[in-house]
């Protein structure tokens, strides 16, 4: 761990999905000190709650009645990353098959994204040596004056094989059909869709390894830092 007196650091880290977006992100922010904010966790764990409470996920404006009513709280510390809906810790629950197919409906909801932006700002602007924020539209609309924007980037083959390699049992095929639809879903919604930003520096992690992925954007952080 490193932070001395070092000012924050506001790194985003947005990309598709199996890009390695949280492995690197909770890594990087172990690495360097900072604090940790997994943004899909947070549209996971509203959709976790909507489906719960028996909303209508195809209704956009039940959703949009409700946004504002469960209390997720995000703990960012890169070595214990937590969620929890009204009290109740929703890790496990938040990462099932029926939730990840209804998130990118639910996180279309403008009020939604309201709502958890607004989260999403008042966590990083309250790290005290700065942190690394993932997700799909941190650099464009979350935090645009971010010090350090990164775009992951990989293959659709290595992103399936990946999630196939951690999901015991998944086929190669369908997983990739699968991160393909839900990439599509959020790049084509209306507020701040899935994007990189203009000044994002790409990284093409397909024939990366994860520690070299790190050591790369543990590089560029530093230098931002130094740049201070
Ligand atoms: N460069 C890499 N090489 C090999 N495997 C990787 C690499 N980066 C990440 N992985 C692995 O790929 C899987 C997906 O990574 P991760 O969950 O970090 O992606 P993500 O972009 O956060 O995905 P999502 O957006 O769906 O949450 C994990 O099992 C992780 O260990
Ligand atoms: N900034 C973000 C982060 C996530 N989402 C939505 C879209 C994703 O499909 C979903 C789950 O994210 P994951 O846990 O797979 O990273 O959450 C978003 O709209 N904006």
């Amino acid at each position: 761990m490193e932070n001395g007196a070092a000012k924050p650091v506001i790194v985003a880290i947005d990309g598709p999905s199996g890009t390695g977006k949280s492995s690197t992100s909770k890594a990087v922010a172990a690495q360097l000190g900072l604090s940790y904010l997994d943004t899909g966790a947070q549209y996971r764990a509203i959709t976790w709650w909507m489906v719960s409470n028996g909303i209508d996920i195809e209704d956009p404006s039940a959703i949009a009645a409700v946004a504002g009513k469960p209390e997720i709280v995000s703990g960012t510390d890169p070595a214990n990353p937590t969620i929890t809906v009204d009290g109740t810790d929703v890790a496990g629950p938040i990462r099932t098959q029926e939730v990840t197919s209804q998130v990118s409906a639910v996180s279309a909801v403008p009020e939604v994204r309201a709502r958890i932006t607004e989260l999403q700002r008042s966590l990083a602007t309250s790290a005290e040596y700065g942190i690394v924020v993932e997700g799909r539209d941190i650099g464009t609309t979350v935090l645009p004056d971010a010090d350090l924007k990164i775009f992951l980037t990989a293959s659709p083959e290595a992103r399936a094989a990946r999630r196939s390699g951690e999901l015991k049992g998944a086929d190669v095929h369908s997983t990739r059909e699968a991160l393909i639809k839900r990439d599509a879903a959020d790049s084509s919604r209306k507020t701040s869709p899935l994007a990189k930003a203009d000044d994002a520096v790409e990284v093409d992690t397909t024939e990366l390894t994860l520690p070299q992925v790190i050591e790369c954007v543990v590089t560029l952080v530093e230098e931002k830092r130094a740049a201070k």
